[in-house]
């Protein structure tokens, strides 16, 4: 397997608390794997630690095999290409479209930037008839589409994607979905993602990882999971969240 994402007996976790442990996980280069597992798992932490905003404790994490333990974000960012789009609002909010792309590639200098927006906003129809409105006047799936927008000027070749979905409309879910399945398959960006609408999700995933307390539970295919009858135990491991899988 082609990995672009491996962790390697990884411990990390906050304070004195640990929690991943001694976790194990490949991802595939150019495809989308998605994390699964019941609330605390570890799923948000993984993409946390991945992105250098929580310290390695012991292990380590390779990305296209190379090892970038105790890497800052910021150098992910700029010198190995990952991006991360957090879980809820990440936008300034008065700021308007425009000025928040800019402000999303500053670390590529204005000039770039502004030559990437239009490349960037011919993904987005809606987001760029809005150009010169607040950003927080767009509807939550259009703010959505920006935060992705912005962390695409970069032009990352890994995207770290939390929670999505959350606030949108099934439609625009899928319009979403539809976006990453496009970057991994077009751009071959390996994108991995967190996400509670584990049936949609698993739909145009590639592979799906499951956690349970920190380890890793379960690799497979993600139509392979979507076929399997356990899969409601195997999400929620044996808890009972029914809206969570609808
Ligand atoms: N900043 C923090 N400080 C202390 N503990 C935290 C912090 N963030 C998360 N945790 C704890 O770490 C554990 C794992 O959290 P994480 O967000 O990775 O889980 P998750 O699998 O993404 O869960 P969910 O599906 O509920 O989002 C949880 O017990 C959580 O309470």
């Amino acid at each position: 397997m082609d990995a672009a994402i491996e962790f390697q007996d990884v411990v990390a976790g906050y304070g004195d608390f640990m929690i991943l442990n001694k976790l194990k996980l490949r991802a595939t280069r150019g495809k989308i794997t998605l994390l699964i597992g019941p609330n605390g798992a570890g799923k948000s932490t993984v993409l946390k630690t991945l992105f250098g905003l929580l310290k390695v404790r012991q292990g380590r994490v390779l990305l296209q095999g190379e090892d970038i333990t105790g890497a800052s974000a910021r150098d992910l960012l700029v010198k190995h290409g990952v991006a991360f789009v957090p879980q809820g609002r990440n936008l300034f909010g008065q700021l308007s479209v425009y000025e928040n792309l800019e402000l999303g590639g500053i670390t590529l200098g204005t000039r770039i930037t502004r030559e990437r927006i239009p490349e960037v906003l011919s993904l987005f129809p809606r987001v760029q008839e809005r150009l010169h409105s607040a950003a927080s006047s767009l509807s939550g799936g259009e703010q959505k589409q920006l935060e992705v927008g912005r962390a695409l000027l970069l032009r990352p070749r890994v995207l770290l994607i939390d929670e999505p979905s959350i606030g949108l409309s099934p439609l625009v879910v899928q319009d979403v979905f539809r976006l990453l399945r496009k970057l991994a398959d077009e751009q071959g960006v390996t994108v991995l993602m967190v996400e509670q609408n584990v049936k949609s999700a698993l739909k145009m995933a590639d592979d799906a990882i499951a956690l349970e307390a920190g380890r890793l539970v379960l690799h497979k295919p993600a139509d392979e999971l979507l076929a399997d009858p356990d899969i409601e135990r195997l999400f929620l491991g044996g808890g009972h969240v029914p809206a969570a899988i609808a």
